[in-house]
């Protein structure tokens, strides 16, 4: 169980993490998702203590990261894939990482088994592929057997099949009573491993909920609108307060007035409606509408 309360960080111009409440509780998979800078790795370093809050507070199993007896038993943590010591063989890496912490060696083949690293215990480090380097990167979290996992973009920059398995991965071992924390910039990416969306832009929880939670939302404040006068109905929708902008090149997507709204100020202002349909979104497209242009590739 991950607790964040009031949680923020303000660098000298930038309010990193803004105000943020959430708890993140086992059996599932929360993705922390957001574009470049919406303040997913701050978060996380806060988290594990890296850097101070401003304001607020970040607990693991009610105590801060720092404050927990035997961390690496508690809490898996990756947030870089494991580069570092390139010329190890990766299960010499795994050991060493076993014998530092106070883990049994026989964790590794474990661990190995987990992640389908069985046949390249051998293999030097430098010469794994980004998918392999995944994998020792998840097998290294798991060697203490921890409650609690958090990885770093285990979805960002592999192929879909690579993604495909860390979800399928990280659904069984939520599935196991872990809490699970991953952070992705692209929610599609994100798509088949999470349950749960904590949507992250400009520092700020804008989202918190399932894949239809968040497609639900979106839908039910977008509406389609076809007339045979979309310049003036933009202008007078703008002027009561609604979002709008062109789907096409003459139809409308209305955001915060319902349809029957719409439809009252057709009939006002005399414009002749051709279609009034409410938007069954995407996920992507949800994801777009909460954090704007920013999405990043
Ligand atoms: N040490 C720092 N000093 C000053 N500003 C920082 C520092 N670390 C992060 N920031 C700023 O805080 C904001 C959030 O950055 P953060 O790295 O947490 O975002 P992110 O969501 O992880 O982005 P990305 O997906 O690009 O990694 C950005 O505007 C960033 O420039």
């Amino acid at each position: 169980m991950i607790e964040l309360r009031h949680l923020t960080k303000r660098y000298r111009t930038t309010t990193a993490v803004d105000d943020l409440t959430a708890t993140i509780g086992p059996g599932v998979v929360t993705a922390l998702v957001g574009p470049h800078g919406a303040g997913k790795t701050t978060l996380l370093r806060l988290v594990l203590g890296l850097v101070p809050p401003t304001r607020g507070t970040a607990t693991v199993m009610g105590r801060r990261y720092a404050d927990l007896p035997d961390p690496m038993r508690r809490v898996g943590v990756l947030l870089d894939p494991p580069g570092a010591h390139g010329g190890l063989r990766v299960r010499d890496h795994l050991l060493w990482l076993a014998r530092s912490n106070g883990i049994p060696g026989r964790r590794v083949a474990e661990v190995c088994g987990l992640t389908g690293l069985e046949g390249a215990g051998r293999r030097r480090i430098r010469t794994l592929p980004p998918g392999l380097l995944l994998r020792l990167g998840i097998a290294g979290t798991l060697l203490g057997d921890p409650d609690t996992l958090i990885i770093d973009g285990p979805t960002t920059g592999f192929a879909p099949a690579g993604a495909t398995w860390a979800g399928t991965l990280l659904r069984t071992l939520a599935g196991a009573g872990r809490t699970v924390l991953v952070t992705g910039r692209r929610i599609d990416e994100l798509d088949g491993a999470a349950d749960r969306f904590l949507v992250l832009n400009r520092g700020r929880l804008v989202a918190d909920g399932s894949a239809d939670d968040l497609v639900r939302a979106d839908a039910a404040e977008s509406v389609l609108v076809r007339c045979d006068d979309p310049g003036y109905l933009a202008r007078r929708l703008t002027a009561a307060g609604a979002g709008v902008r062109f789907a096409d090149r003459d139809a409308l997507l209305v955001t915060g007035l319902r349809g029957a709204d719409i439809h009252r100020l057709t009939v006002r202002c005399a414009v002749r409606l051709h279609e009034l349909t409410p938007q069954h979104t995407t996920l992507e497209q949800a994801y777009r509408d909460l954090v704007g242009s920013r999405v990043a590739r």
